[in-house]
């Protein structure tokens, strides 16, 4: 799965490349980006970031009528911490222009994508995102080690995404500060919430740590924060059934779950 989301990539990384090579490239989106870092430790332990996830490998179409700024306005309401937003077209339905759509909610927005190259982290600072997703096994330590610095300097913050120790110990060796375990292996798509139970021991002071993916219920959300987890990032289960708002509302206070 991972060669195949690399793979379609690559047109998007040359058209970037033409791009900067005729001047074009966008410039940098000039407007505030709320802090993604500020407002997870405002909610403290049990905050969420709510994803708009239309479609994905693993489910096909999730809800793919919803709309971006529908859903981000009900996420916002609902006492989301953040809004992810999938911005990956060919598996996920997703577009950048989603990003400025779900803006007008007033959270943060975490870029959720596959970012190889350093294009990609310019042209995500074109729009209004605070956040963007690095993926610590889909590039080389040392291209993860250029790409962290990067998001810094541009004013997004980096969240790095791991599945095991050894992507752990590459993504700190990159400067990643704001870890995000992932509960779905990315090659397989099984999802295992037994990957977060295990890997919040290696949990550091001054690090941001997040539980991404497979988690539909308000005892598994108490679960996390009770081991150490500063957020928890669901997007299907809060997608699914067509009422985000209702599916967020459930999800924070286990009220009307079946
Ligand atoms: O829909 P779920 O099971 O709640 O998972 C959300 C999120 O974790 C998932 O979309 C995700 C995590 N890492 C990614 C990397 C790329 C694309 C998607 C993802």
């Amino acid at each position: 799965m991972l060669d195949a989301f690399a793979k379609a990539k690559q047109a998007e990384i040359a058209a970037l490349e033409a791009l900067a090579a005729a001047g074009d490239f966008p410039a940098p989106w000039a407007g505030e980006r709320p802090s993604f870092v500020e407002s997870l430790l405002r909610r403290g332990p049990g905050a969420i970031i709510a994803e708009y996830k239309r479609a994905s490998p693993s489910r096909g179409d999730i809800a793919p009528e919803l709309r971006a700024a529908d859903v981000a306005m009900a996420y916002a309401r609902g006492g989301a911490a953040a809004v992810s937003v999938l911005t990956q077209e060919e598996h996920f339905r997703g577009r950048l222009e989603f990003l400025d759509e779900a803006a007008g909610c007033g959270l943060p927005l975490l870029r959720k994508d596959f970012i190889l190259h350093p294009l990609q982290v310019r042209r995500t600072a074109a729009t209004p995102a605070s956040a963007v997703l690095l993926i610590a096994r889909m590039v080389p330590v040392e291209r993860l080690a250029l790409l962290v610095p990067l998001c810094r300097e541009l004013g997004l913050t980096a969240v790095t995404e791991i599945f095991d120790e050894a992507d752990l110990h590459r993504a700190r060796q990159a400067g990643a500060r704001v870890i995000q375990v992932n509960n779905r292996d990315l090659d397989t798509l099984a999802v295992n919430l037994d990957v977060s139970r295990a890997m919040v021991a290696r949990r550091i002071p001054g690090e941001i740590w997040i539980s991404a993916s497979g988690i539909t219920r308000h005892a598994e959300v108490a679960e996390m924060a009770a081991k150490g987890y500063d957020a928890v990032l669901v997007g299907t289960s809060l997608m699914e059934g067509g009422d985000p708002a209702g599916a967020l509302e459930r999800l924070r206070s286990g009220e009307g779950e079946t």
